[in-house]
Formats: C-alpha cells, sequence, structure tokens
C-alpha cells in the first residue's frame, strides 16, 4: 500500500501550549483512519493542519507525495483534499442542495466572464456539478429533504448534510471531525455504513476523529493516539489495544478500550 498522506515531524505551537509536538505518522491509500485521544489531546488542531486551516510551527505533510504545508486551503481542496466541520458550516436558511451545490463552488473554473466567453465550457461544468451533487444525495441518502432549509432539520441530519458537502466536492482524502457526534445510536450505525461505503463503494480514503472507541475499533484499518499533542500510538486497533501508554492516557476517562 502506498501512502496518500505522510505527516512527519509536525509541530503546532499557539504561545506557552504545544498543541502538537514533533508528530509523525501516515496513512495508506484506501483506508480508514482515525485519530483519538483524551480531549485537547490535539485532534482538531491536526485535521486543522492537513487541510490549511492552520501552519504548523514545524514540520512536513505531504499529500501523495507533494509537500503541502504551503498550500492554502482551498488548493488542497483542489488537489482532492475535502472536511467535514465538528461544528457544522453550513448555511442555515439555506437548502440541502444549495448547500451541496455552494461547497463546490471552489472547484469552479469558470467565473462570470468566462463562464459568458465560453458557454459550452460553464455549461458542462455546471452539469458536471449537478451530477456530482445528486449522486451525493442519493449516498447519503438526502432525497426527501433535499429542498429543506437546513437549520430546520434535527441534528443527526445536519451532521449528515456536513457530511454531505464534503463529500460533494469529490474527495480523494475526506476529513471528518466527530461526524457522529451528539447522535443517537442508530443515527450512529448508519453514519458508519455511509463511512464504510465511502471506503468501499467510492475509494475514499477516511481520516475520522471519533471519540465512540467501539466503533473507532470496528471501523478503522489504522489508528494514531494523541495525547498532550504527542503521538503516543499507532497501529492497526488490535495494537492500539494493547498499547500500554494508550490504556494510561485512558484511565481516569470513562471509556473503556
Ligand atoms: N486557535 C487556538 N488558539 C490557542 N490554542 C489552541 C487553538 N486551537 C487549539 N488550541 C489548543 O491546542 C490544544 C489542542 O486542542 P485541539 O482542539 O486540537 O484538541 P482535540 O484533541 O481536538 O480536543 P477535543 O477532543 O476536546 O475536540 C488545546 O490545549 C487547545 O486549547
Amino acid at each position: 500500500m502506498e501512502p496518500i498522506l505522510e505527516i512527519e515531524a509536525v509541530s503546532l505551537q499557539f504561545g506557552g501550549v504545544k498543541a502538537l509536538d514533533d508528530v509523525t505518522y501516515h496513512i495508506e491509500k484506501g483506508e480508514i483512519f482515525s485519530l483519538i485521544g483524551p480531549n485537547g489531546a490535539g485532534k482538531t488542531s491536526m485535521l486543522n493542519c492537513i487541510s490549511g486551516l492552520y501552519q504548523p510551527t514545524s514540520g512536513s505533510i505531504r499529500y501523495k507525495g507533494q509537500e503541502i504545508v504551503n498550500k492554502k486551503p482551498y488548493h488542497r481542496t483542489t488537489l482532492g483534499i475535502a472536511r467535514a466541520f465538528q461544528n457544522i458550516a453550513l448555511f442555515a436558511h439555506m437548502s440541502v442542495l444549495d448547500n451541496l451545490k455552494l461547497g463546490r463552488h471552489t472547484l469552479m473554473n469558470s467565473g462570470a466572464i468566462s463562464g459568458g466567453m465560453y458557454v459550452g465550457k460553464a455549461a458542462n461544468e455546471e452539469i458536471e456539478h449537478r451530477k456530482k451533487v445528486e449522486e451525493v444525495i442519493e449516498f447519503l441518502e438526502l432525497q426527501d429533504i433535499r429542498h429543506t432549509p437546513v437549520g430546520t432539520l434535527p441534528y443527526g441530519l445536519q451532521k449528515r448534510v456536513e457530511v454531505g458537502r464534503a463529500l460533494a466536492l469529490g474527495p480523494e482524502l475526506i476529513l471528518l471531525d466527530e461526524p457522529m457526534a451528539g447522535m443517537n445510536n442508530s443515527e450512529k450505525d448508519l453514519m458508519a455504513r455511509f463511512i464504510l461505503d465511502m471506503h468501499e463503494v467510492m475509494d475514499i480514503t477516511v481520516v475520522l476523529i471519533e471519540h465512540d472507541l467501539g466503533i473507532v475499533m470496528n471501523l478503522s484499518d489504522h489508528i494514531a493516539v494523541l495525547d498532550f499533542g504527542k503521538r503516543i500510538g499507532f497501529g492497526t486497533p488490535e495494537e492500539i489495544q494493547k498499547n500500554p501508554d494508550v490504556i494510561r492516557a485512558y484511565i481516569g476517562e470513562e471509556t473503556v478500550i
């Protein structure tokens, strides 16, 4: 298996706080990879470094062999990296369909002027956008709510649309920050199935932050564990469950690994 993402010696400092401290691991193409760790361990900071929201203080992030650490977030999106946020980043008054369409705006090549000059090219782009959005609506079973304003939907469905917004970008690598937070068990099971299908049917590499360790152990091919910004574990679910540093880090947490 070839790595799709290589994180090497990444550190991120906020004043006196080391959010990430010399973290190294890699993610293989086509796998489901989870980032776990106690609260404040640096998981979201790591996703922010991968998506380009934060610039690491030092270290390297290579995507398909290419250094991306200095690339802007939208550039990373065009390379195939999409992100669903922990706190839903949708337009509440707009419909599900419009939120998904808007997500694809970053990928539009034909601006207003070029769109006017090259009608054919713009029209083709529009058809391509619609096709992708419809594919996501079908995949995430959003048909019945396609015209519903997102703000009126129950929380679990809003989370699903948030994942859909990232999926509509047609990524090769999707970053999911707690996509099941606040969901009941049946909603969690459904989201787990969508994640498995993203990987099996759509061939997307998935990076997941999730607090429910049962789900993490069931879904993941590999896991990296962070604690106080440091990598304290990296391996298969079986290896992680036996890792004494990981067990120690979780003592005091309510969860049993
Ligand atoms: N923009 C920021 N400014 C200052 N400190 C920050 C910033 N972002 C994160 N931190 C700090 O970095 C550390 C890691 O935070 P981060 O949110 O990455 O952890 P986490 O593992 O995602 O936590 P949780 O599970 O609670 O979401 C924390 O001490 C946090 O306060």
